[in-house]
């Protein structure tokens, strides 16, 4: 891909998807250009991947045909204002905010934009990525196509209407945080055991990266992937017992619902 690819914010998310694109190679790292008001992970990013740093936003804005903006929800209006003059004609504005909508960002632009809205997550930085991308009407196939392919180039992407967009922030944007509970909960449990606790972590981490794979490769059915571990009498249907008795399936239900609940919430207008 020829274009520069421009990002406002070096954080978690900017920091993974730039980590995880400079490290596909589908763009050479003097095409990525970086500002965020972190000064420090802006330095650490430029050492580790050869990017470039740019003064300001502005020039970010100025010199980018895709044009992420990596800051958090409640400083994207400032961002827009400072950088609304400054952006080429034709970018693509790329938005990976919770609670932001197409319009959302149309509006604060005062004009039709091209917009794509995108809800990544971290593990882009290990190249396992999943995003959930729709745009407004006026973004064209092959810029779409252009923005998907940067979205593949660290794991994997779909299109969805853009009403999803509040449940894919509950089952892939925030689900990785419940995942590591998950995974720090399954290794105390062997650290309770005796396993020592780095290598509970290996144990627990690779058990659930092998799990995901099955569902993903197979094509079975998750009830039926958890049936085929459970052997008559065994081991496995105690925990599964332990586990309905505590209610575990609700809780996940009721925990991804809240994330649906409170993107749905971030989406209603506020001033800033
Ligand atoms: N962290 C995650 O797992 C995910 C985050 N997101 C979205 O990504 C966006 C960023 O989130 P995080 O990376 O987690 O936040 P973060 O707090 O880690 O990073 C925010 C970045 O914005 C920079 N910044 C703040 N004010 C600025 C300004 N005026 N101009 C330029 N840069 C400025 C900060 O220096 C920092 O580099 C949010 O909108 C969030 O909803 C989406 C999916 C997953
Ligand atoms: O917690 C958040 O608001 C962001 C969006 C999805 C993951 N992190």
């Amino acid at each position: 891909m020829k274009k520069t690819i421009g990002f406002i914010g070096s954080g978690n998310m900017g920091g993974a998807i730039i980590g995880g694109l400079v490290g596909s190679a589908l763009v050479a790292p003097n095409q990525v250009i970086v500002s965020s008001q972190d000064n420090e992970s802006l330095k650490a990013l430029k050492e580790q991947h050869s990017i470039r740093i740019a003064a300001d936003n502005r020039q970010v804005a100025a010199e980018s045909d895709i044009l992420f903006l990596a800051v958090k929800p409640n400083i994207y209006n400032v961002v827009i204002d400072e950088i609304k003059t400054a952006i080429k004609e034709n970018v693509v504005v790329v938005t990976i905010a919770a609670g932001k909508s197409l319009s959302d960002i149309e509006e604060r632009f005062g004009r039709k934009v091209k917009v794509v809205r995108a809800m990544p997550n971290t593990p882009a930085l290990v190249g396992e990525g999943m995003t959930g991308i729709c745009a407004n009407e006026v973004v064209n196939v092959a810029e779409l196509t252009d923005v998907k392919n940067i979205f593949d180039s660290f794991g994997r992407s779909e299109m969805v209407a853009e009403y999803m967009m509040d449940a894919v922030t509950g089952v892939s944007g925030s689900s990785p945080a419940l995942v590591f509970m998950f995974i720090e909960s399954l290794a105390d449990g062997a650290v309770r055991g005796g396993m020592p606790r780095q290598q509970a972590y290996k144990f627990a981490a690779q058990a659930v990266l092998g799990s995901a794979k099955m569902v993903l490769e197979t094509g079975k059915h998750p009830g039926e992937l958890k049936d085929m571990v459970c052997s008559p009498g065994g081991t496995t249907i105690e925990a599964v017992a332990e586990l309905e008795k505590n209610g575990f399936r609700s809780a996940v239900i009721s925990a991804v619902q809240t994330t649906i609940e409170k993107s749905i919430a971030m989406s209603k207008p506020k001033e800033n």
